[in-house]
């Protein structure tokens, strides 16, 4: 072959001048990869360095724990370590990942989901693909061996009919055979092209259901939950489960089993075809094969951990910045945001390149294994042939069978790390399928039914949680249509106790009656069927002004929304907007103003026509002479409903059957609001109502009560919209 080449000359370059191009181009490549893997070193080095890895963790701590003011502090910010929650989160997270039975319950949880329960036609559909899969094994199996038969055509002799010998017989039927294997192995082949095409309805059927389904279990969820999840992450969570599950069940049954199935038949094959030696070489270099992934996985597990813990969270803080642009606007941290977000990306970066040098690196050890079983492989089966134990071209179907193996053998390097990357977002998604309501129907409850609309407290104690506040032995009844004030300071409890009525929490001890049914025995959606509310802040959906108002009764036909509108005094407002009643109102109704997202909360409960009207502080952002015509409205609405008022005004309550004042979780006094004035002045000024009463009609604190004079009625009442009959029974007798 030396010779051969030497005596070789082309374009004037003799054989000589090229073997050395030959050698020197070789030692090139070879330096080269050295300089690469060197770097590769080096690089790896330095991005396992802890000061680089600590790096992203700094988007994990509260930035409002100290605002920045400077860029000197922003930057300090920024290479702060995690907090410890989140850090015992993660490792909670990782070490439930571990573990058989919770792989098992994802991959049950996966072939589940991506099952089309229910659809005939689909389930049809999806075991067509299983069968093409199969079918796809035995072609590959078959291949080597057809090779084999065409190359043993060639060694056949025998003679023409002329009698000339024929030295290689030409086997037109195996050649096509081979072809046709061939053409079946490629990817761009009929079977992939049908596989595609039954692929699309079956996943998509998986991917709508299964979201529904989150969908359906998140909105199904309690207060409780959506208060602490995160707004914006729960949705990324559900499509990234999706997108899992789906990869999941593609790569179980149609990577994984594939390659189970091609690796043992090769296995079976070579062990009773070829004996135990070529069975053993196989077996040998699977389990050490087994061994060295085992280990690299579990490295490329924890890399891949890590980047999309930082890539999330780096996410969802820029996603939350951009949703709160008016609190970035308002102190002016434009520029923080970006920055946090640059570090966050640069974390990201780093995270990324540390998993892609090590993946490589890791990638090369199993490669050479894979080159060393060939080798024996092919030594054993070149002796054999040598002996004469073998046809030559055994030798072709051993390296095709083996070079067959590779990318199975392959997939395994591979498969179960990605695989185990879904399991993380799936563990994400249990977390959410996990979450219980907090408030649930009791099984088989009944409809609350109201006949009048009378509202018992009784005795009703509630905590948000173990050290935080909440009410403290509520009683009290009010019979149907009444009207009942509540007030007190701000954080007294007066929102909770409507929040208990609407059932977003229960009592954790005590019983709240509607017409004598213990709310927490009824369902919770005929509770709130029966009660309208109009929240301190009404947030509105992106959608039309007339969508708003309808979404109270969707039933609702265009004139009664309108008139819903007209009673809660905003038609006018809407008639002057460009789109009128189909103006978009923007995220949460970022677009109107706080007074117009408040009488669309009124409209609303105009129009739904319920039995119970919960107001807290629902015109707390009018001014006094909207107030005045909306209070109107109102009790137009309210006539003959049982209303609870929640007001800081108590010109809005003042005229209410039962006033309770509530502080710190308790109800501190009650009556009505002369009742509760003339106690205060028989008590020489003490009581809670009575300061307040006096701090907003703009009394001296000081002042004694026997001096209520008709000038502190009259300043009172300005503000008010006080009668004169009430003040009249006010003044010093
Ligand atoms: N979801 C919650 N989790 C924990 N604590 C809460 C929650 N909601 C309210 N609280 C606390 O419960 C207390 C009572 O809150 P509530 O909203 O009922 O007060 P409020 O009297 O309506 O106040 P305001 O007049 O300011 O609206 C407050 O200390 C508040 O911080």
């Amino acid at each position: 072959m030396a010779d051969n080449l030497r005596k070789f000359s082309l374009f004037g370059i003799t054989g000589d001048v090229m073997e050395k191009i030959l050698l020197g181009s070789l030692a090139l490549r070879f330096g080269l990869l050295c300089i690469m893997a060197l770097l590769s070193v080096v690089t790896l080095s330095e991005i396992l360095d802890p000061s680089v890895l600590q790096m992203p963790a700094s988007l994990l701590m509260d930035p409002l724990a100290s605002p920045p003011k400077t860029n000197t502090e922003l930057g300090a910010m920024t290479s702060e370590p995690s907090t410890k929650t989140d850090e015992d989160k993660d490792s909670t997270e990782k070490t439930r990942q571990q573990g058989f039975k919770s792989v098992l319950r994802k991959v049950v949880f996966s072939l589940r989901m991506s099952y089309p329960s229910g659809k005939r036609w689909l389930q049809v559909l999806y075991f067509v693909k299983f069968g093409i899969m199969i079918l796809g094994r035995v072609i590959v199996f078959y291949t080597p061996m057809q090779t084999e038969r065409v190359i043993r055509a060639f060694g056949q002799t025998g003679q023409a009919a002329d009698g000339a010998p024929i030295l290689s017989k030409f086997d037109m039927a195996s050649i096509v055979s081979y072809v046709l294997y061939d053409y079946l192995k490629r990817y761009s082949n009929i079977l992939t092209a049908i596989t595609a095409i039954v692929d699309t309805p079956v996943d998509d059927h998986a991917r709508s259901s299964m979201t529904l389904r989150f969908f359906q279990h998140v909105h199904g969820l309690s207060m409780e939950y959506h208060l602490n999840a995160k707004s914006g992450e729960t949705m990324p969570v559900l499509q990234g489960a999706e997108h899992s599950v789906i990869y999941i069940t593609e790569i179980l049954l149609y990577q994984i089993l594939p390659s189970v199935l091609d690796v043992m038949l090769s296995l079976v094959y070579f062990w009773f075809a070829w004996g135990w030696k070529y069975g053993l070489i196989m077996v040998v270099n699977l389990v050490l094969y087994m061994i060295m992934n085992h280990f690299t996985t579990k490295r490329r597990i924890r890399n891949w951990n890590d980047y999309s813990d930082v890539s999330h969270k780096a996410s969802s803080r820029a996603a939350d910045s951009l949703q709160n642009f008016e609190t970035v606007k308002h102190f002016s941290n434009e520029a923080f945001e970006v920055d946090r977000y640059r570090a966050g990306l640069v974390g990201h970066s780093k995270m990324s390149l540390r998993s892609t040098v090590e993946d490589s690196l890791l990638a090369m050890p199993r490669g050479l294994l894979w080159s060393w079983n060939l080798f024996i492989g092919c030594a054993l089966c070149a002796t054999e042939i040598a002996q004469g134990k073998r046809d030559p071209s055994s030798f072709m179907t051993f390296v095709l069978h083996t070079k067959q193996l590779e990318d199975p053998v392959d997939t395994f390097g591979w498969v179960f790390s990605s695989i185990k990357r879904e399991f993380n977002s799936i563990d994400k998604l249990f977390d959410i399928l996990e979450a219980e309501p907090t408030v649930k129907d009791i099984p088989n409850a009944p409809s609350l039914i109201t006949k009048k609309g009378d509202i018992e407290f009784e005795d009703v104690c509630f905590q948000y949680g173990a050290d935080k506040k909440g009410l403290s032995n509520i009683s009290f009844k009010v019979p149907q249509g009444s009207t009942i004030g509540i007030v007190g300071p701000t954080g007294s409890g007066k929102s909770t106790l409507l929040k208990l009525m609407f059932r977003l929490w229960d009592p954790t001890s005590g019983r709240i009656l509607i017409d004598g049914q213990d709310i927490s025995k009824v369902t919770q959606t005929s509770v709130r069927e029966q009660i309208g509310v109009v929240p301190q802040d009404t947030t509105l959906l992106d959608e039309s002004i007339l969508y708003n108002i309808g979404y109270a009764r969707p039933s609702a036909t265009r004139d009664e929304i309108e008139d819903a509108a007209k009673a809660a005094h905003i038609h006018d407002n809407i008639m002057t907007f460009d789109k009128g009643y189909n103006t978009s109102v923007g995220e949460r109704g970022a677009k109107l103003s706080g007074g117009e997202r408040q009488r669309i909360g009124i409209a609303r409960v105009v129009l739904k026509r319920s039995s119970i009207i919960l107001l807290d502080e629902a015109t707390s952002a009018l001014d006094s002479a909207t107030e005045n015509d909306i209070q109107k409205a109102l009790n137009a609405v309210t006539e003959n409903r049982t209303t609870f008022v929640v007001a800081h005004r108590l010109s809005t309550v003042m005229h209410a059957d039962l006033i309770l004042c509530i502080k710190d979780g308790r109800i501190v006094e009650r009556g009505t609001h002369e009742e509760l004035i003339q106690r205060a002045i028989d008590d020489d000024g003490k009581g809670e109502y009575y300061k307040m009463w006096r701090i907003q009609s703009g009394e001296s604190s000081s002042s004694s009560a026997s001096t209520v004079s008709d000038d502190v009625c009259d300043s009172a009442f300005q503000d008010m919209t006080y009668n004169a009959e009430t003040c009249a029974g006010l003044k010093e007798p």
